[in-house]
C-alpha cells in the first residue's frame, strides 16, 4: 500500500469519527469521476493532515471549525460540523459558549444565523433544551466575590434570601430548576465552591473550615443575612458549620444527603479517592461517582442528567476536586450540631450510597428540633433524581420557618 492510500485510510477513520458513518458512506458513495480526485484530496489532506494532527483534540477542533464556519457565513458547513459536534457528545453548554464567542467576533448577525440554525439542528436530533423565559425570576445576574478566593456566584429573583450550595465535583448548575423555581418569591444566590466551576482554585488541600469561611463572606459581602441556607453533600457540610459557628447568618437551615461525620473506613477511602485523581485525573473515578450520585434506574431512565453530571465531574480542577476531598473527609460537626439553633430540615436519599440513611438521621437526632425527610428512590443527588419532591420538602420547610 502507497503513504497516499495510507493517508487516505487514516483520513477517512477521522473523517468517519468526527462525521459519523451515516455521512461518510453517503459521501463517498456519492462520489463521481468528476469530483472523486476532490473528494480524497480533502480526505488525506483535510482529514490526516489536519485532523490527525495530536496538537489538539477533536472536541478542540469541532469549536473551532464551528466558530470558523460561523465567521465565514459556511452555514451548510456550519450545520454539518454543528450537527456531528451534538451527536459526538460535545456538551451543548460548550456550543453554545463557542457561539457567544462568535457574537463579538463574527458580530450579532452572524450569531443570529447560528443560534436560529442551531435551534433547527437541534429540533431535528429531537433536542428540545428546557425553556428559560427572561422574566426577572428567570433573569441571571453573574459575578464573583470582591473577597479572595474570589468565588464565582448567580443571583436570580426576589424575596427572601437563599443560598444555594453544591455538591463536591458538580457546580451551580446543580441547582438551575430549584433556583428558578424559587426564584418566584425568594432572591436565591448560589455560588461555585472554591476549587470549583469558575471560582478560584488556590493550592490545597482545604479545610472544612475554609470552606465554612467562603461561606460566612459570601453572604457578608452579599448583606442580605441572616439566610435559608440549603447544602448538598458538601454544600450541607458547610452549611452545618456556619449555622454552629455563624449563627447571625443563617436564618433556617437544609441539609441534604449529606453526613456530620466520616467513620475511619470511609476516611480510607477517600485516601483512595484522593490517590486516583492525583494518578489519573478526574476520568479514574468517574464511573464510580456516577454511581454513587445516581440509582441504576434513574440513569437508564435519565442518560443526559448522567451525561451532564459526568461532564461538570470531567470538567472539575482535579487539584481543586482533590483539595475539596481533603476538607470533606476530615468534616467532623459531630460537636457542634447539638449547638445550632435555627430551624433545620435534614434531607435523605433512600437508595444514597455516598451518604447513607444512617448520615443524615444521626445530623437530625443531634440537631435540636430538626426535622428528616427520606425520598424514596433517591440516591445522592436527589434534587436532579427527584426535583418535584425536594422543591415540595423546602417549600414546606419554607411556608413553616
Ligand atoms: O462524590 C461522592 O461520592 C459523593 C459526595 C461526597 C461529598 C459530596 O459532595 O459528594
Amino acid at each position: 500500500m502507497d503513504d497516499r492510500q495510507d493517508d487516505f485510510d487514516r483520513g477517512l477513520r477521522n473523517r468517519r469519527a468526527v462525521l459519523g458513518d451515516a455521512w461518510v458512506d453517503r459521501s463517498l458513495g456519492n462520489a463521481t469521476a468528476f469530483n472523486a480526485d476532490f473528494v480524497s484530496l480533502i480526505t488525506r489532506y483535510a482529514w490526516h493532515d489536519i485532523w490527525g494532527r495530536p496538537g489538539l483534540d477533536h472536541r478542540t477542533r469541532r469549536l473551532l471549525v464551528l466558530g470558523m464556519t460561523i465567521a465565514q457565513g459556511r452555514w451548510e458547513e456550519y450545520e454539518l460540523h454543528l450537527r456531528a459536534a451534538v451527536e459526538g457528545g460535545v456538551p451543548l453548554d460548550e456550543i453554545k459558549e463557542t457561539l457567544m464567542q462568535a457574537v463579538i467576533y463574527c458580530g450579532v448577525p452572524a450569531a443570529n444565523t447560528a443560534f436560529k440554525l442551531a435551534g433547527e439542528v437541534l429540533a431535528k436530533l429531537g433536542i428540545t433544551p428546557a425553556p428559560q423565559p427572561l422574566t426577572p425570576a428567570q433573569r441571571v445576574a453573574r459575578h464573583h466575590t470582591f473577597s479572595a478566593p474570589q468565588l464565582h456566584v448567580l443571583r436570580q429573583g426576589q424575596g427572601r434570601p437563599v443560598v444555594l450550595s453544591h455538591a463536591l465535583g458538580l457546580d451551580v448548575q446543580m441547582w438551575d430548576r430549584l433556583a428558578a423555581a424559587l426564584a418566584g418569591d425568594c432572591e436565591v444566590l448560589r455560588y461555585d465552591h472554591r476549587g470549583h466551576g469558575e471560582s478560584a482554585v488556590p493550592p490545597g488541600p482545604y479545610t472544612m473550615d475554609e470552606l465554612v469561611e467562603d461561606a460566612a463572606r459570601l453572604v457578608r459581602e452579599w448583606g442580605r443575612g441572616p439566610v435559608v441556607w440549603i447544602g448538598l453533600s458538601m454544600g450541607g457540610m458547610v452549611g452545618q458549620g456556619l449555622a454552629a459557628r455563624h449563627p447571625e447568618l443563617v436564618q433556617s437551615l437544609v441539609v441534604a444527603n449529606s453526613t456530620s461525620y466520616y467513620p475511619d473506613a470511609a476516611r480510607g477511602l477517600w485516601a483512595q479517592r484522593i490517590a486516583t485523581v492525583e494518578a489519573q485525573g478526574l476520568a479514574g473515578i468517574a464511573d464510580g461517582v456516577m454511581g454513587r450520585y445516581f440509582t441504576e434506574a434513574f440513569r437508564a431512565a435519565h442518560p443526559e442528567v448522567e451525561a451532564w453530571a459526568r461532564g461538570r465531574l470531567l470538567r472539575t480542577d482535579a487539584a481543586g476536586y482533590v483539595a475539596c476531598c481533603h476538607a470533606v473527609s476530615q468534616v467532623d460537626w459531630r460537636e457542634a450540631l447539638p449547638r445550632i439553633t435555627c430551624p433545620t430540615l435534614v434531607i435523605a436519599g433512600a437508595q444514597d450510597v455516598g451518604a447513607p440513611v444512617a448520615m443524615s438521621e444521626a445530623i437530625a437526632q443531634a440537631v435540636p428540633g430538626a426535622r428528616l425527610e427520606i425520598i424514596d428512590g433517591a440516591s445522592h443527588i436527589s434534587v436532579l433524581e427527584a426535583p418535584e419532591a425536594f422543591e415540595r420538602l423546602v417549600r414546606d420547610f419554607l411556608a413553616a420557618h
